[in-house]
C-alpha cells in the first residue's frame, strides 16, 4: 500500500479501522445489475446519470441522519437516480453491510458498496452490484483487488484524484473510473481535479466525478468536461436543502 502520512488524520483513521476490520470466511458470487448499462440507460432518456450515495455522516459533515436507508434509497429512485451507492463504513460514515442488504431488496437499480476495501476477503462482506476500490489505497494491489472483484461478478468502480492514479487504474485494467474532486490528504473538495484528469481518460472508460457535486451549475460542469456519471452524497442527502427526492431531481434534471 502507498505511503499514509501524507493524509488527513481522519483518513488515517478511517484506514486502521479498514485494517481492522473482520473479514467473513466464505467467498460471495454476485449476479450484478450493470452500473455501466444503468448510466447509459439515464444518460438515453434524458437523466443526469447520478449515482445517489445513501452517507449519514462522515467526517466533513455536522450531524448524522438516522433516517431508514431502504426508504432513503426509494426517494432517490423515485427522484431519478441511475444507481444507489451505500457507505458500508460503520465508524466513519455510520454505515453497515445491513443497510446495503436493506437497500438493494428495496430498488431496482445497481447498488455501489462504498467502503475503504484493503483485502480480497473484505469483498465478501455484503452481496453488491458493484464495489468501490481506490487507487491510492491499494497501490500495487489494485489489480489483484479488480480482479478479485471481477471474478465475484462484481462491477469495480475504480477511484482516482490524479493523472499518475488515472495511469495505475488504467495499467490495472479499470474501464469505470471515479475522479474523486476530495483531496485525502486536505479533504478540500475541487471541481477542477476532474476536469484536469478526465482528458487524460480514453473514450472507451466510463468516468464518473465523484464529490462537491452541489448544485446544477457544478452537475453540468461535471458533464462538460466529460462525466458519464455523478457520484453525490451531501447535496442529496442534506436536509436543510430539501427531501431527498428532490434533491436527486434537481441534480439529474440538470
Ligand atoms: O465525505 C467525506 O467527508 C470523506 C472524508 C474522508 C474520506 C472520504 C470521504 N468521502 C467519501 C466519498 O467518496 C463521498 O462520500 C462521495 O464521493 C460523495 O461525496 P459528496 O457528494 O461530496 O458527499
Amino acid at each position: 500500500m502507498n505511503e499514509t502520512a501524507d493524509l488527513a488524520p481522519a483518513v488515517r483513521s478511517i484506514l486502521d479501522a479498514a485494517r481492522e476490520r473482520d473479514a467473513p470466511d466464505r467467498r460471495l458470487s454476485v449476479s450484478p445489475r450493470s452500473l455501466p448499462d444503468a448510466l447509459a440507460a439515464a444518460d438515453a432518456d434524458g437523466r443526469v446519470p447520478t449515482i445517489a450515495e445513501v452517507k449519514p455522516t462522515s467526517p466533513t459533515t455536522d450531524g448524522e441522519r438516522r433516517d431508514d436507508p431502504a426508504a432513503l434509497a426509494r426517494e432517490m429512485v423515485e427522484g431519478g437516480a441511475a444507481a444507489i451507492s451505500v457507505l458500508t463504513e460503520p465508524e466513519h460514515f455510520g454505515g453497515s453491510p445491513d443497510a446495503l442488504r436493506a437497500v438493494r431488496d428495496a430498488v431496482d437499480v445497481p447498488v455501489l458498496r462504498k467502503d475503504f476495501l484493503l483485502r480480497e476477503a473484505q469483498l465478501d462482506a455484503v452481496e453488491a452490484d458493484a464495489v468501490l476500490l481506490i487507487a491510492r489505497f491499494l497501490g500495487d494491489d489494485l489489480a489483484g483487488m479488480l480482479a478479485a472483484a471481477r471474478d465475484r461478478g462484481f462491477d469495480a468502480l475504480v477511484e482516482v484524484h490524479d493523472r499518475d492514479e488515472l495511469q495505475q487504474a488504467l495499467d490495472a485494467g479499470a474501464d469505470l473510473v471515479g475522479v474523486n474532486n476530495r483531496d485525502l490528504a486536505e479533504l478540500v473538495v475541487d471541481l477542477e481535479t476532474f476536469e484536469t484528469v478526465a482528458p487524460h481518460a480514453p473514450d472507451d472508460v466510463t468516468l464518473i466525478a465523484e464529490s462537491g457535486v452541489t448544485t446544477p451549475a457544478d452537475a453540468r460542469r461535471m458533464r462538460e468536461a466529460g462525466a458519464d456519471g455523478l457520484l453525490v452524497g451531501s447535496a442529496i442527502m442534506d436536509a436543510e436543502a430539501g427531501d431527498v427526492e428532490s434533491n436527486t431531481r434537481r441534480l439529474v434534471s440538470a
